[in-house]
């Protein structure tokens, strides 16, 4: 038992009313509305408008905040060229990192100082509109192809199937990339989170803030889980292997992908809707072999260990049985992230303290006089 909260577990670092994440009881909610609510009844762009406002818009707020959103697509001359410079073989959370931090060079509305909150939710708008151009546009780039100009009549979710794909989606897949999104909008005071209110708190600027963000849920043990899942099962290959591979897992202390939560002690309440989603495509795709062996691993993690899936578990699935190549999974979960992320640096400005914990000294205990470097 140590001294202190190693990984800050267990510590309440600030006040927030945008997620609450209720660990033992297995439910989130935003703003006051159940995630299971908010699946059934709206859209991203909604739920983005409320993590924005604190309160769902009417008929004419969510679309004027449509419209905001679908004006504010277009890159800056310079991000594009720069994403057309890059190899192919760039890693995109690389790519969406050092684009985002390359937005705001381009922004004069990105100030550091005493925060202006007008200009800030406007920025932040932009972020949420402009995030998944970034991804979209370096995949077309790094295949040669060329970068269609963005387009206005489609939803945030339809417009990034579109511009990956080349065609527009049907309406059931880009409703499923638009409860993907809201699912994994915001999520309390989760580490990529974290970074972005440490880095906001020093009164730096949202970009800054933005790429702290995105490098911090890059992580395996974070956001980049759900391409660690896809990885995981095309490793195992089959039904038949997956007992042995778990089994190699525990005795050797490997972590399994998607499996595990620092906060939730139960399933996480965002897995089921991805596990309905997964199994209704991997029926339709005729490829049951993904979410089969997915289950198996979440029934013997449950039963050995007591630990359960989370969010990046079953997501991996349904972005793969959605044609999504396996490294834009996490590009796709910090695009939904933008919204919260934003949401909750314009939240941690209205009433901000700089963030600065302590470290339990571990070093020598006396101090040595320093040898000169000649008689080292
Ligand atoms: C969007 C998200 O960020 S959701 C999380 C995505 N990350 C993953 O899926 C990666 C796999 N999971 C994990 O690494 C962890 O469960 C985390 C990082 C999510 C949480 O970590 P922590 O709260 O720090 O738990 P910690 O890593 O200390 O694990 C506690 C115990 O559970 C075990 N454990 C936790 N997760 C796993 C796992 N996925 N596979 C195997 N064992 C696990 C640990 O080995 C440890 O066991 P021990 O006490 O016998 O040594
Ligand atoms: O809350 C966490 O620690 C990780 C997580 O599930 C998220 O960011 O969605």
């Amino acid at each position: 038992m140590s001294d202190y909260a190693k990984g800050l577990e267990g510590v309440v670092a600030n006040e927030s009313a945008l997620s609450k994440v209720e660990g033992l009881a297995g439910k989130l909610s935003y703003l006051g509305f159940s995630i299971d609510d908010l699946v059934e009844n709206c859209s991203f762009e909604e739920v983005t408008f409320l993590l924005h406002n604190n309160r769902l818009p009417n008929v004419a707020e969510l679309a004027a905040f449509e419209t905001k959103l679908r004006n504010d697509r277009e890159l800056p001359e310079q991000v594009i060229t720069f994403l057309k410079s890059l190899p192919a073989d760039a890693t995109p959370m690389d790519v969406l990192r050092t684009a985002v931090s390359m937005l705001g060079i381009f922004d004069s509305r990105a100030k550091i100082g005493e925060p202006d909150h007008a200009l800030n939710r406007e920025v932040a708008l932009s972020l949420v509109a402009k995030t998944p151009v970034i991804v979209a546009y370096y995949h077309l780039a790094r295949q040669g192809k060329e970068l269609p100009a963005v387009r206005t009549d489609l939803s945030e979710a339809a417009h990034f199937l579109y511009l990956i794909n080349g065609e527009v989606p049907s309406e059931a897949e880009a409703r499923t990339l638009d409860v993907a999104y809201i699912i994994h909008a915001d999520h309390g005071m989760n580490a990529s989170t974290f970074s972005a209110r440490v880095t906001i708190a020093t009164l730096s600027d949202i970009y800054s803030a933005m790429t702290s963000a995105i490098g911090t849920l890059k992580g395996p043990l974070h956001g980049g889980a759900n391409e660690g899942v896809i990885k995981m099962l095309k490793e195992i290959g089959s039904e038949d292997a997956v007992d042995a591979f778990v089994e190699d897992c525990l005795v050797n202390k490997k972590k399994i992908m998607g499996i595990g939560h620092r906060v939730y002690k139960v399933l996480d309440p965002r897995a089921p809707h991805l596990q309905k989603m997964a199994i209704k495509l991997t029926d339709e795709l005729g490829e049951s072999k993904w979410i089969n062996m997915s289950e198996r691993i979440a029934t013997i993690m449950r039963e050995r260990k007591g630990l359960n899936a989370n969010v990046d578990f079953y997501s991996a699935t349904v972005y793969y049985s959605l044609g999504i190549p396996t490294d834009l999974f996490t590009p796709i979960f910090a695009i939904a992230r933008m919204s919260g992320w934003t949401a909750q640096v314009l939240e941690q400005l209205q009433d901000s303290r700089l963030y600065r914990p302590l470290t339990k000294y571990v070093g020598p205990a006396t101090l040595s006089p320093v040898t000169p470097i000649s008689e080292r």
